[in-house]
């Protein structure tokens, strides 16, 4: 299995010092950071465009995952990418042409992600292995940070790290990642761990917080 890749989410940072935070979590061993893009229409909440990527951008040489929650997603794809985003992923649900996205996501020089609901099959990931980079299983229904991690979602994650045998895709699990649930979001197979709560909110350091969660997940993958 690929290495184990903590992501902190930018969503449950302190919105007003976006730089201080992202720097924090870059020096406090982040391996990537996540960056969610909520529409108002694909999920019920509305968060950051481009221009909050590329401000982001100015602030750390991590990769920049950025999750499309957004419906269309394909008008919008070369604004993240010219932004600074070195991964763009797209909701499967969010419209008819997930291969044309893909496709055009590795034309942009970008990572492509396809990123999956709690409730949708995984049927609809069969026709589109050779074109990802990532696969990010929801481990919450998308809209907002802090939600319990769906459990009934673990078998899926194996499921789909089955389906990927040979391929060198990541799985990117997203929602609820704790040092508690961790651990079996990598024995299910997922590699990279995003996390928003569990690293920004209260209690120890930044550095505790991701080393706590990467334990986790390395010592049961
Ligand atoms: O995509 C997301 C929500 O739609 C977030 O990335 C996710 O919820 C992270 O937040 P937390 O770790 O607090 O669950
Ligand atoms: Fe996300």
């Amino acid at each position: 299995m690929p290495d184990i890749l903590i992501a902190p989410s930018i969503l449950a940072a302190d919105f007003a010092r976006f730089g201080d935070e992202v720097r924090a979590v870059d020096q406090a061993g982040a391996d990537w950071i996540h960056i969610d893009v909520m529409d108002g229409h694909f999920v019920p909440n509305i968060t950051f465009g481009p221009e909050v990527v590329r401000a982001v951008r100015r602030h750390t040489s991590k990769p920049l995952d950025v999750h499309l929650m957004i419906m269309p997603a394909d008008p919008y794809l070369e604004a993240f990418a010219e932004a600074g985003a070195d991964a763009i992923s797209v909701h499967v649900e969010a419209g008819p042409h997930l291969h044309r996205s893909l496709q055009t996501i590795r034309k942009l020089g970008k990572r492509a992600g396809a990123a999956i609901n709690p409730a949708t099959p995984i049927e609809h990931l069969v026709n589109i292995l050779d074109d990802v980079d990532e696969i990010l299983v929801m481990t919450v229904n998308p809209g907002f940070g802090g939600q319990s991690f769906i459990q009934s979602q673990l078998p899926k994650i194996a499921q789909i790290r089955a389906m990927l045998a040979g391929r060198t895709v990541d799985i990117v699990i997203d929602g609820g990642v704790t040092p508690e649930t961790a651990g079996a979001c990598a024995a299910a197979g997922g590699n990279v761990l995003v996390a928003g709560s569990a690293v920004f909110g209260g209690g120890t350091g930044y550095a505790d917080k991701i080393a706590a969660i990467r334990n986790a997940a390395e010592a049961a993958k």
